[in-house]
């Protein structure tokens, strides 16, 4: 009879994700600026955190980084994991291929930066030197730098702030498309509601020391600002961050770039 043998499924080990933060705190003299944190972030998952400036955003993700050390709480991220700026960090007496190269174990590392630096669009740039490069082609090279690691985590720390808004449009959809490829987790820190919703698979937001909200996007992905659930999701973080879009003034400066779709 068909049961007779039990034979146990294998046991099957629960899929940690690779990004836990519990309880997270850390504190600049009086004040208190992580208060318990808790965030958790899946394998390949988009995350956008969005929250008023000075609200902690960036100490959170230089956490995460490693670049400093909590006072408490726990924190697990992968070891490969890879930050970008706001500004591109290239070191200006190195060529550009030898930028996305540094610290590359691998034998042919030259071959390695060449093949990352193809992926977003520069393989003509190879030779040149950071300081002939336009803002959005620096960004590039310093997006290839970090793919070329092949991070399991990928921290954004407003990449594209401080990029025109035509450049901005066009690093959105080269940022899906390389996410998309290579599915590292990734943090995308943001001053943009209009650029969290287009880019992440959810969006949270921080107040106080802690997450406030998480909404999953449930626009369609280029969909573009014209899509229903893209405005009341929209309407709905500009209210958690207490903007007026009247006037586009709130107590921060979360706001769009003036984008049609990416
Ligand atoms: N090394 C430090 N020493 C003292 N205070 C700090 C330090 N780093 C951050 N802070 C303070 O912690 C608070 C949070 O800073 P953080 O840069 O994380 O905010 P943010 O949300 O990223 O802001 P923004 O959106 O303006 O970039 C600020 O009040 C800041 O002055």
């Amino acid at each position: 009879m068909a049961g007779d043998t039990l034979t146990a499924p294998p046991a099957r080990r629960p899929v940690q994700p690779p990004v836990q933060v519990d309880g997270l705190v850390r504190a600049f003299g009086a004040r208190t600026v992580l208060d318990g944190l808790d965030l958790s972030i899946g394998r390949g998952e988009f995350v956008a955190l969005i929250g008023k400036s000075g609200c902690g955003k960036t100490t959170l993700l230089r956490l995460l980084a490693g670049i400093d050390r909590p006072d408490g709480g726990a924190l697990r991220v992968p070891e490969r994991r890879m930050v970008v700026f706001q500004e591109h960090r290239l070191l200006p007496w190195r060529r550009v291929w030898r930028n996305v190269a540094i610290g590359l174990r691998d034998r042919d590392a030259r071959g390695a930066a060449e093949e990352a630096l193809e992926e977003v669009g520069l393989a003509s740039h190879v030779n040149a030197w950071p300081r002939t490069l336009s803002g959005g082609e620096a960004q590039r090279v310093a997006l290839a730098r970090a793919l070329v690691r092949d991070p399991e985590l990928l921290l954004l720390d407003e990449p594209f702030a401080a990029l025109d808004a035509l450049t901005r449009i066009k690093m959105h959809t080269l940022v899906r498309r390389l996410v998309d490829r290579h599915r590292p987790a990734v943090l995308l820190v943001t001053h943009d509601v209009d650029e969290a919703i287009l880019l992440a698979e959810r969006v949270v937001t921080m107040r106080d020391g802690r997450l406030a909200a998480e909404h999953a996007i449930t626009a369609p992905r280029g969909g573009g600002r014209q899509d229903p659930e893209f405005q009341r999701l929209r309407a709905t973080l500009l209210a958690e961050l207490g903007v007026t879009e009247d006037t586009g003034s709130e107590g921060g400066e979360a706001a769009g770039a003036g984008e049609g779709g990416a």
